[in-house]
């Protein structure tokens, strides 16, 4: 039986996920405060909603998908439900395997994982670190759960921060690159349907590339930049507006709210 504490944005995603993947109703449990949320997941899902509590004593693994600020109340309110054997999953930014193995019983198993939203189309990016008891069992157990939905890579928990700054935000700086170019279309001219089209298939087109050729993104941009052509108009413009720089502000900035999150 799998738990899931805090089913938002995220949490639906996993749920959803272990659902295509083939994972009955009766073996999943979900535990959530707000009560239309949780009709909306039975109805949607067939899965029962409990009180945490509940939930994670039928647990054998219990994922936490509440938001940081929120895990310390949680992790107050289960740590009695649970005991070795148990294996404890926690999706949310920031938060340690030490923070969380400091408000359970000793020997419960601690896995961190930072997911990212497209794991809602399977193709999702998830990075996986182990805590003082999680074994290999446990790292795969985790791994089977999560790649129905998407990648998964085993990273040293000193990287989540970073990890957390590039995949689990990541999906949100394509949307506002391709927000941004809708919108630079209709500046254009074109009608908003039209940039749509446009700028959704550039960004698949270009990332199957990216994926299928295996070629260096920066060569993969010179191929595109024609000499003293149109791209290398648009680009000039992109470095005058120092865009390079702000992504790594941005990411930097991103990676230290994630350590603040777990302070
Ligand atoms: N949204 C995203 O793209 C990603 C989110 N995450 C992590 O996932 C976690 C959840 O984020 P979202 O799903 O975006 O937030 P959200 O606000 O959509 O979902 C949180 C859910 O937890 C519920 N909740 C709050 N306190 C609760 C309690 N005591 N018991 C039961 N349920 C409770 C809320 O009602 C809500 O449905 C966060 O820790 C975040 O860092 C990680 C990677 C990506
Ligand atoms: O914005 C957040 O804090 C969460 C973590 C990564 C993506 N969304």
């Amino acid at each position: 039986m799998t738990a899931i504490i805090g089913a938002g944005v995220m949490g639906e995603t996993l749920l959803s996920g272990l659902v295509r993947a083939g994972r009955r109703p009766d073996e999943l449990v979900v535990g959530e405060k707000r009560p239309e949320r949780a009709e909306e997941l039975t109805a949607r899902y067939g899965v029962a909603v409990v009180d945490n509590v509940d939930a994670a004593r039928r647990a054998d693994t219990v994922a936490l998908v509440v938001k940081p600020q929120d895990m310390a109340a949680v992790l107050e309110q289960v740590a009695p439900e649970l005991r070795p054997g148990q294996l404890v999953v926690s999706l949310a930014a920031g938060i340690t395997t030490a923070y969380v193995e400091e408000r359970v019983p000793a020997g419960v198993a601690v896995v961190r994982v930072m997911p990212n939203t497209p794991a809602l189309v399977d193709q999702g990016m998830h990075a996986v670190s182990g805590g003082r008891h999680a074994t290999a069992e446990h790292l795969d157990e985790v791994e089977a759960l999560l790649s129905a939905t998407g990648k998964v890579v085993r990273i040293p928990e000193a990287q989540q921060d970073a990890v957390t700054a590039i995949s689990g935000s990541g999906p949100a700086y394509v949307f506002f690159v391709v927000e941004s170019m809708i919108e630079a279309g209709v500046h254009l001219g074109l009608p908003r349907a039209t940039a749509t089209e446009l700028v959704v298939q550039t960004l698949v087109g270009s990332a199957a590339m990216l994926r299928e050729t295996g070629t260096h993104p920066t060569v993969l941009r010179e191929q595109v930049t024609s000499p003293a052509g149109t791209t290398a108009a648009a680009l000039r413009e992109l470095e005058i507006h120092k865009v390079r720089a702000a992504f790594l502000a941005a990411m930097e900035a991103a990676r230290d709210r994630s350590r603040a999150l777990g302070a």
